[in-house]
């Protein structure tokens, strides 16, 4: 697997491809709410805490947003459209001051989970999927030099 970090230029937006049908099919939707859930308890002792929710209801509901939208990308049901609308990421993103740094934390957390996925019988092909498609969208949600 390459966990390489892409670096775009500012305000670029690379074109996107969604991770492939198989990392749905071998996680499984509480897979994939469970990886968002570790995901966003490792942030909390990140660099990037401050932009997230500190009130305990808000942050489990910011997950299970997150949660939503990533079942919905990888090809599951569109609970993300459904509770929440279109998913406009960008827009979301414009009111936190996300800058390269912020989204270079952002996705390193990802790394070892993943590997931990991997472990679990994940195959290479369908996380080195997933990791391209935050790889390269994340890069969208940069909005600050
Ligand atoms: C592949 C890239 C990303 C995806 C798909 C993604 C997805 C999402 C989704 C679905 C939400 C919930 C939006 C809502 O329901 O209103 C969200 C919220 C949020 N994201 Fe991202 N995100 C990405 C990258 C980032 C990065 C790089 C950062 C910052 C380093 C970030 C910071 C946040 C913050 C602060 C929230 C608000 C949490 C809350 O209060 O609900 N995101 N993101």
């Amino acid at each position: 697997m390459n966990f390489d970090i892409a670096y775009g230029e500012f305000g670029v937006r690379p074109p996107v491809t969604k991770p492939i049908p198989e990392f749905l099919i071998e996680v499984g939707e509480e897979g994939i709410r469970k990886l968002i859930d570790e995901h966003y308890e490792a942030i909390k002792t990140s660099d990037i805490a401050h932009l997230f929710p500190i009130d305990p209801q808000d942050l489990e509901k910011a997950k299970k947003h997150a949660a939503d939208f990533f079942i919905q990308i990888c090809g599951g049901p569109d609970y993300f459209n459904q509770s929440r609308g279109a998913p406009q990421m960008v827009g979301r993103h414009a009111r936190f001051r996300i800058d390269a740094k912020a989204r270079e934390t952002w996705l390193t957390l990802y790394i070892p989970l993943l590997e931990k996925l991997k472990e679990d019988g994940v195959t290479e092909t369908s996380l080195q999927s997933f990791w391209n498609y935050l790889n390269v969208f994340s890069l969208w949600m940069v909005n600050t030099q």
